[in-house]
């Protein structure tokens, strides 16, 4: 692997093997001196030897395999032929392909009748392959989509693991973890993203009461977490964030895990004083209205209603999926607590689901469900039609079929009669009914709020790291990458939605000022 440079790092001239037009292009991006990574194995690759590459996140693997592509191609004794094929660089997923794309093209131009060819397909096969000159199919490139997303002096990127391999965002100064990895290799990549190419980084990541062992299982795989204490000691929390400082990745030896991670305590960091002192000044009073609005949108739209229900099953499905299942037990994870905290009207059927803990944090909505409208009138109006057909099938079928078909109709007309004798009261009273029940749900979900708990004090701490960071890649479960999660910014509700796995970090107590959308 990557020798340790004794006497600097060597220009890319000095290896011996890159030609000028090739120099030409890395000194145009500003490349000027090889990485330990690309020195020991630039001038392999182009003496045609198989390399196999283990090195740190963020310190040039890329360069070091387009590099000698693009020389072996330039120095063929004949030209590829009309739609020939000159290299296949296959990526794990089509962001990190635009991106490998987005490097390769300046080199590929630089080589006459040779074109580089972003392939996607599906949502991970990617492959990107240069070839000779032909009519394109380009797409995309690097810098847009999510990349453009943090380029600002503040922003907050909500991603899945989607981007933890690869992606190389610009200045990422925190990565937050809301869950840890289903894969764990995975986590060492996340950190990844930030601390590249030997700037400095921090990481943190959220555990749950109970999940404690999974700071002891990664510091076995040689990946060292400190407790962090952003708060009062008499008050910190009981599973306090998890953090390491990444800094620095040519003084280590190269390797997948991250050896750069050092144990730290962040509250030594400015970053980490801050948040202490902020902390005690951040109340949580806003979680409830943040649960009551988002139950209230899922009440007014079956689309949010959907997507919270689709959040909800494939968290359980991810959590349940989860490699180190000796650490995270399904049977352990506050589900009322979850529920309450994506906005649920009910809770879904589920056969993982056979005694769910915590049942007592979550009261179903009065609502029926069936009875919740999609906002979109045409889309509504489909569903009407749809259900209508249903029934008129039913009915036809016979009559069983069609008692049933009439008690489901008797069942929707007395949740809409219901409805609309609520809607009947005067206004008044209608709030007062509605806060009633509201209070009493989120009295039952959030009483622990009122003393200074664990999870108040992380649900603070995380509000307080994202209002006092920069920039933030915040990972959120893999599973949970639905209709709510995807890649890219989004909205501050639905970021609030989706971190509120209340019993860890029961919403972040912010408001949208703090993202920039
Ligand atoms: N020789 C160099 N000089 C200066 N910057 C470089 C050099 N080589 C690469 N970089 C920059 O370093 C950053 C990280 O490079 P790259 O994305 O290739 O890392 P990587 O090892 O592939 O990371 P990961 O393991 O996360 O995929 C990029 O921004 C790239 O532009």
């Amino acid at each position: 692997m990557a020798p340790r440079q004794a006497k600097g790092p060597k220009k890319f001239s000095e290896l011996g093997c890159v030609s000028e037009q090739t120099l030409a292009v890395l000194t145009s991006q500003g490349f000027l001196t090889t990485t330990p990574v690309q020195e020991a194995t630039i001038p392999l690759f182009c003496g045609h030897k198989d390399v196999a590459v283990d090195a740190c996140t963020g310190s040039g693997k890329t360069l070091a395999f387009i590099v000698p592509v693009v020389e072996r191609l330039r120095r063929l004794e004949e030209p590829l032929k009309a739609q020939q094929v000159g290299a296949i660089i296959i990526s794990p997923t089509r962001e990190l392909a635009k991106q490998i794309h987005g490097v390769a093209e300046p080199f590929v131009a630089s080589v006459p009748h040779l074109t580089a060819m972003l392939l996607v397909g599906g949502t991970n096969g990617v492959g990107c392959c240069p070839q000779r000159r032909r009519h394109q199919q380009r797409r995309g490139g690097r810098g847009d989509g999510e990349a453009g997303a943090v380029h600002g002096a503040r922003g907050a990127l909500l991603c899945t693991d989607l981007a933890a391999r690869g992606l190389d965002i610009p200045d990422v100064h925190w990565i937050v973890q809301i869950d840890p990895p289903q894969d764990p290799s995975a986590f060492v990549h996340r950190v990844g993203r930030t601390a590249r190419m030997g700037r400095a980084g921090s990481a943190l990541v959220f555990l749950l009461p109970g999940e404690e062992s999974y700071v002891e299982f990664l510091r076995l795989r040689k990946v060292p977490l400190s407790e962090g204490t952003p708060l009062p000691p008499t008050e910190g929390p009981a599973v306090a964030p998890a953090a390491a400082d990444a800094a620095d990745a040519d003084d280590d030896p190269p390797t997948t895990a991250p050896a750069k991670a050092r144990s730290s305590n962040p509250a030594s960091t400015s970053a980490a004083a801050a948040v202490a002192a902020d902390a005690a000044a951040c109340t949580s009073t806003s979680t409830p209205d943040v649960l009551r609005a988002l139950r209230s949108a899922a009440e007014r739209d079956r689309d949010v209603m959907e997507k919270a229900a689709k959040a909800f099953v494939t968290y359980i499905r991810g959590y349940k999926e989860h490699h180190c299942k000796f650490i995270f037990r399904l049977q352990d994870l506050n589900i009322g607590r979850l529920a309450s905290g994506l906005g649920l009207l009910r809770l879904p059927k589920m056969p993982d689901l056979k005694r769910p803990a915590g049942m007592e944090h979550f009261i179903p909505s009065r609502l029926d469900p069936a009875t919740v409208p999609y906002k979109d009138k045409a889309r509504e109006k489909q569903r009407q039609q749809a259900l209508l057909v249903r029934q008129q099938e039913a009915a036809a079928r016979g009559s069983a079929g069609a008692k049933s078909a009439l008690a489901e109709r008797r069942k929707a007309q007395a949740a809409i009669d219901a409805a609309q004798a609520e809607a009947r009261l005067p206004a008044a009273k209608r709030r007062k009914l509605q806060q009633i029940d509201e209070d009493a749900s989120l009295n039952s979900e959030y009483s622990h709020s009122r003393d200074p708990s664990p999870r108040r004090h992380r649900r603070r701490t995380i509000a307080v790291v994202a209002q006092q960071l920069p920039t933030l890649l915040f990972f959120g479960s893999d599973q949970t990458r639905g209709p709510i999660v995807r890649q890219g910014v989004v909205s501050s509700a639905f970021i609030l939605g989706t971190l509120d796995r209340a019993e860890g970090f029961g919403g972040i107590d912010t408001k949208a000022k703090w993202l920039k959308l």
